[in-house]
């Protein structure tokens, strides 16, 4: 067995990412790449449909004209603009048609795109970080910030390029009518910009909070709906929702105090691009004109019928401005959130020769400030049972965590049948290294298919076999539809079982190395004497790392492995270590006699201690059974 030497984790990981560092464009624009095509087509036709729908007007403000002239122009004169206006219209129709049809194209694949990136990315996280970020967080840009994108991309962008095609062949005509009162009908437009900037002053740091207020809420509502039990079990079933509803306040009593402070800007810019009021100030100063003899009636009908269509997109601007910023906020993190590292591929793939376990010189942080574990010389010989034990906090999952790479090791090594982790390919990693936790995780799907979990193409054979095993084949045949029953709808199984159920599917996956999360409360004598034995089963032949929280069950271990601080402070057989008179010794003595309830630290469970008993055996001795 040769193991490689250690590596600065933070070196070859910062290699490994060597590609984030790039200068990359703005996330917005840089999300959009695969469909900037089609964007940009669809803008080109909206803005071919804004330049066409402005048409119809001038022509029929020509017709008002001519037919007010007095000199009877006739049908002929007449018709080609008739036909002018209905084919720009139609134009208009066509283009902004095929504008959002396009626009909506491009997004749905974006969104697809995004989702499928998002949901591959997500899953190439190292698993420890993944729980760091919390599942709101993972669902927020999954979910609502892709949706965002979609509000943005298929709506607004068309939306802003009418607003700034519209006015413009609307004001060259205008002016091109009468300068005078063209110059008026730019007063509310001009009256809207002001307002509108003045009301989205401080918008961008308000976005913000916005963003991060949604995002709160999203964490919370998640954690509300997977904790919501817990606080139940407990009796507190009304505290669940306490930092939900806070939460969910706290952004109700931002937005009314945003809303409060541009209430009076934002409803008078909208007041002064409202087509209404637009009229009545073109109309005033048109009479005006009018009674004067500077302008006929008919001079004053196209200022009626494109004035209100100057200013009117004004109208849309606000909330279009935030549209682009909440877009531009969701880009922001969904881009974070791509950017996480990924678990590292090793550059030059190894495959393990064997299933020993070495941690040489191992050193591992959270923060990049202090070690949670520091030096950890560790020897896991194959077929051998290593239980951690150590006061709460010591490091013990820590540790374990980093035989499936939930994290890298920030110093030295670990390494695998001679290989070092990071250098073993992930699949291969997890064909070789599986875990079973305490908090079971079980799927929305059949019993089988959670079984097969980590073997899909096991045969039905082999799923009874492992559930055999596992002593909770008897308890899925009293269900309705026995392995097909799906779980989570209208079934759910017990702590206990599901234990036993995590047991079945890590037995059919048949990992040589196992970390076992040693549960710390069962429900009830009889169903933990099952999960000994199913863990029996487990551990028979395996390399196994047990987190320890009950002395008693690893009294017969191989190897008991002390951790304080984060340091290995004692490592020997039960006996060895009793005798030794240390930090183990006292351990065990502080365990047997507070009781059941307490220790000093080392939390352990409320069974009878013939239970106890015979757990020791049972995780060392699984093999006969
Ligand atoms: N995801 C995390 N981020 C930051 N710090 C963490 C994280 N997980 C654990 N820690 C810290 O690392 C230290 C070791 O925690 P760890 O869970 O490994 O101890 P433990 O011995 O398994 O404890 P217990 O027996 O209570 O489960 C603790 O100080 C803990 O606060």
């Amino acid at each position: 067995m040769t193991s490689q030497p250690p590596e600065a984790g933070p070196a070859r990981a910062a290699a490994a990412r060597g590609t984030d560092a790039r200068p990359t464009p703005p996330p917005l624009r840089a999300l959009a790449e695969p469909v900037r095509g089609r964007l940009a087509l669809a803008t080109g036709l909206q803005a071919v449909a804004a330049l066409a729908g402005v048409v119809p007007f001038i022509a029929v403000s020509r017709i008002a004209e001519r037919l007010t002239a007095g000199s009877p122009a006739g049908g002929e004169a007449l018709w080609p603009l008739v036909v002018l206006a209905c084919s720009s219209g139609l134009v208009a129709l066509v283009c902004g048609t095929a504008a959002g049809a396009l626009a909506h194209i491009a997004d749905n694949n974006l969104q697809l795109i995004l989702r499928r990136r998002l949901a591959r990315h997500v899953g190439r996280l190292p698993l420890g970080r993944l729980t760091d970020r919390g599942t709101g967080e993972v669902k927020q840009a999954v979910q609502d910030d892709v949706s965002a994108l979609h509000t943005l991309f298929a709506h607004t962008l068309l939306d802003v390029v009418a607003v700034l095609t519209v006015p413009v062949p609307a004001l060259a005509y205008l002016f091109t009518a009468d300068w005078r009162l063209a110059l008026v009908s730019v007063v509310p437009l001009l009256l809207g910009m002001f307002l509108f900037s003045r009301a989205m002053a401080g918008a961008a740091g308000q976005m913000a909070e916005f963003g991060a207020a949604l995002g709160r809420i999203s964490a919370a509502a998640v954690e509300f709906a997977s904790g919501i039990a817990v606080f139940k079990s407990f009796g507190r079933g009304s505290k669940a929702h306490e930092r939900f509803v806070r939460a969910t306040e706290g952004f109700a009593d931002f937005f009314s105090r945003w809303v409060r402070s541009t209430l009076v800007t934002s409803t008078a810019a909208i007041l002064v691009v409202a087509p209404a009021v637009v009229l009545l100030l073109l109309s005033v100063p048109g009479a005006v004109f009018i009674t004067q003899g500077w302008m006929t009636g008919a001079e004053l009908v196209p200022f009626l019928l494109l004035g209100p269509a100057v200013a009117a997109p004004m109208g849309v601007v606000g909330p279009r401005i935030q549209q682009i910023r909440a877009g531009q906020a969701a880009a922001v993190r969904i881009t974070a959130l791509l950017r996480t590292p990924t678990l590292p591929e090793p550059a030059d793939p190894a495959l393990p020769d064997g299933h020993h376990v070495l941690l040489r010189g191992v050193s591992f942080s959270y923060d990049a400030r202090a070690d949670v574990l520091s030096g950890v010389d560790l020897d896991l010989a194959p077929g051998t049972v290593t239980a951690l034990v150590g006061p709460s906090g010591s490091g013990k999952s820590t540790l374990a965590s980093l035989l499936p790479r939930f994290h890298d090791v920030t110093a030295g090594a670990v390494t695998l049948g001679g290989v070092d982790l990071r250098d073993i390919p992930a699949a291969e990693l997890y064909r070789r290294v599986g875990f079973v936790l305490q908090d079971v995780r079980l799927l929305r799907a059949s019993v089988a298919d959670n079984i097969r979990l980590g073997r899909p193409d096991a045969t039905d054979e082999e799923v009874e076999r492992c559930a055999r095993a596992a002593r909770i084949h008897d308890r899925i045949m009293d269900l309705p539809d026995g392995y097909a029953t799906e779980l989570g709808t209208a079934f759910t199984l017990s702590g206990g079982e599901a234990q036993r159920l995590s047991i079945a599917r890590a037995l059919l996956a048949d990992a040589p190395v196992l970390v076992l999360d040693e549960a710390t409360a069962y429900a009830d004598p009889h169903s933990e004497a099952l999960i000994q034995d199913a863990l029996s089963e487990l551990a028979a032949g395996r390399t196994l790392l047990v987190i320890a929280h009950r002395l008693s069950t690893i009294r017969s271990a191989d190897r008991i492995v002390v951790l304080e601080d984060g340091r290995v402070t004692e490592q020997g057989r039960h006996d060895d270590l009793l005798a030794a008179q240390g930090r183990y010794a006292a351990l065990w003595e502080a365990q047997r006699t507070a009781g059941p309830d307490e220790s000093d630290g080392v939390p352990h469970h409320r069974s009878a201690p013939v239970e106890a008993g015979r757990r020791a055996d049972d995780i060392r001795e699984g093999s006969a059974r």
